[in-house]
């Protein structure tokens, strides 16, 4: 059963988030020397930024042993403003200290901007050359996904009764017509996301609330955050805030 931890706000979060992504970054690196994170886009990023910037937590996060994927990604260049990897860039790569190690930032190849389904297919050759090469895997596995939930309860760019819910080969599929703007985009599949060893939802504002009633009191329904809650169980963790959570209801744990 996935764990929902809410607290007051985004700041309250980001200490809390930041012990939950350190746990994770020693089991990993214990684990096979290195910690293996997708990202998405929307709000995220600029929680990851409040979590991870702040002095003391700098210098624990171990940069130069994080690879970074992308969750979800726009077909647009890496320099414009609906890029996921340019968004992940702006609040938090360019905030970096001077002098940190960097991460292994893995975006997607721009030279297929103009055919999507070609440039899911190249992802999923980048996802193969680093995950099947080294560890003979048959799904990559990610150590964390971090993930946000839409205001209709998708989730990467998988979105309510769409067909590649169903997909059940690709790691990394291409969507022409996703319903929130821009509408060509990648996304890891369900079956990537349901391998991964933890999963982080950040999701905040009473905007959200509506939608988390859904996804946690009729899973049945199918939503795709219901779907990677029920694949996962206890490896999902939500961490909301008071407003995106109330009325839920669902056990949760709650926090200054
Ligand atoms: O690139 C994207 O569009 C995102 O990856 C998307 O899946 C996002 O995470 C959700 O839409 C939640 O967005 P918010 O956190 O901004 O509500």
């Amino acid at each position: 059963m996935a764990t929902i931890v809410s607290y007051s706000s985004k700041e309250t979060i980001a200490p809390a988030l930041f012990s939950y992504i350190l746990d994770c970054q020693k089991t990993a690196i214990d684990r096979h020397g290195r910690f293996q994170v997708a990202l998405s886009g929307g709000s995220l990023p600029a929680v990851l930024a409040l979590a991870l910037l702040e002095e003391d937590a700098v210098t624990q996060i171990l940069w130069d042993k994080w690879e970074i994927f992308f969750a979800d990604e726009r077909a647009v260049p890496l320099d414009h403003e609906d890029s996921n990897y340019g968004l992940l860039k702006k609040e938090l790569l360019d905030k970096l200290p001077e002098g940190t190690p960097q991460p292994n930032v893995v975006p997607i190849n721009v030279e297929y901007l103009d055919d999507v389904q070609e440039l899911a297919d190249q992802y999923n050759d980048a996802l193969i050359n680093h995950f099947a090469k080294r560890d003979s895997i048959l799904k990559p596995t990610f150590d964390l996904l971090l993930l946000g939930c839409g205001p209709d309860g998708h989730t990467c760019s998988l979105f309510p009764n769409h067909a590649l819910l169903r997909e059940t080969d690709a790691w990394v599929a291409a969507i022409e017509d996703s319903p929130k703007p821009p509408p060509k985009r990648i996304t890891l599949t369900l079956p990537v996301i349901a391998h991964g060893v933890k999963v982080a939802f950040v999701a905040t504002g009473a905007g959200k609330q509506e939608i988390l009633k859904k996804i946690f009191e009729n899973p049945e329904d199918g939503l795709p955050c219901s779907l990677v809650n029920t694949a996962l169980g206890e490896r999902v963790t939500w961490f909301v805030d008071h407003p995106a959570v109330e009325g839920v209801n669902y056990p949760r744990r709650s926090s200054l």
